[in-house]
């Protein structure tokens, strides 16, 4: 019996494009600015630090910058990157500029499981204090009170069996009691391989559809 769901958030709750073509670029924009203006800060510090450890060598502000661009450019799943990111929307959720996309279907079906007494958690690549940053800006209002638990790149990355693992380890199940959402083959195999159950999104014709595992073309097609 599925008592518990877990679900990624880009392609699968919110919109690949609005991660692509609203995210990223205004991360991208204001990054440069943000670094300079709160290098001081410890949580930028820490940020910065890592970015240093992964380039093996130390980088003045502009040349960190450049990095991080270059990593937004490659849509690469740096913790550090993630981290910087989620303090950059901040701002521009704060300030009303930014709003969390989610999937029209979206709402209604959390608010759906959550009532039947599932636990639901979310895992994805962007940081934690993004990932309640999406979900609590959204049109549909805060949808963070349904959400027992989230998880990103510090548990491990998600095409890796091990971060499935230790999530059930975190969150006290065993695998076939955890259903994982996703839109992508690769981090379904991997929840798989966990014992965990899957459901590949089919949204918007985006998704390369991987047969091993159901799949749906929104949250109301989804049988627990
Ligand atoms: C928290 S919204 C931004 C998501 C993000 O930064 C990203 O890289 C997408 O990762 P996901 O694991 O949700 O596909
Ligand atoms: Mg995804």
């Amino acid at each position: 019996m599925i008592k518990a769901i877990l679900t990624d958030i880009e392609g699968t709750t919110s919109s690949i494009d609005f991660v692509h073509d609203t995210l990223f670029p205004y991360a991208q924009q204001h990054l440069r600015r943000f670094l300079r203006e709160q290098a001081g800060d410890d949580a930028v510090q820490q940020a910065l630090d890592d970015v240093e450890a992964i380039v093996g060598q130390d980088l003045s502000i502009n040349e960190a910058a450049d990095v991080l661009e270059q990593w937004i450019a490659e849509d690469r799943k740096a913790t550090p990157l993630k981290t910087l990111q989620g303090l950059i929307w901040k701002v521009g959720y704060d300030s009303g500029e930014l709003q969390g996309h989610v999937y029209a279907d979206t709402p209604a079906a959390l608010q759906r499981w959550h009532a039947n007494g599932h636990k639901l958690y979310v895992y994805s690549s962007g940081s934690v204090d993004a990932q309640k940053l999406i979900f609590g800006h959204t049109a549909y209002g805060d949808l963070t009170p349904l959400f027992s638990g989230y998880f990103d790149t510090r548990i491990g990355g998600k095409r890796e069996r091990s971060s499935y693992t230790a999530i059930l380890r975190e969150i006290g199940l065993p695998g076939e009691a955890v259903l994982f959402l996703s839109d992508i083959g690769a981090e379904l195999d991997a929840a798989h391989a966990a014992g965990m159950r899957t459901c590949q999104l089919l949204r918007d014709d985006k998704a390369m559809p991987n047969d091993a595992h159901p799949q749906a073309r929104d949250f109301d097609e989804i049988r627990l």
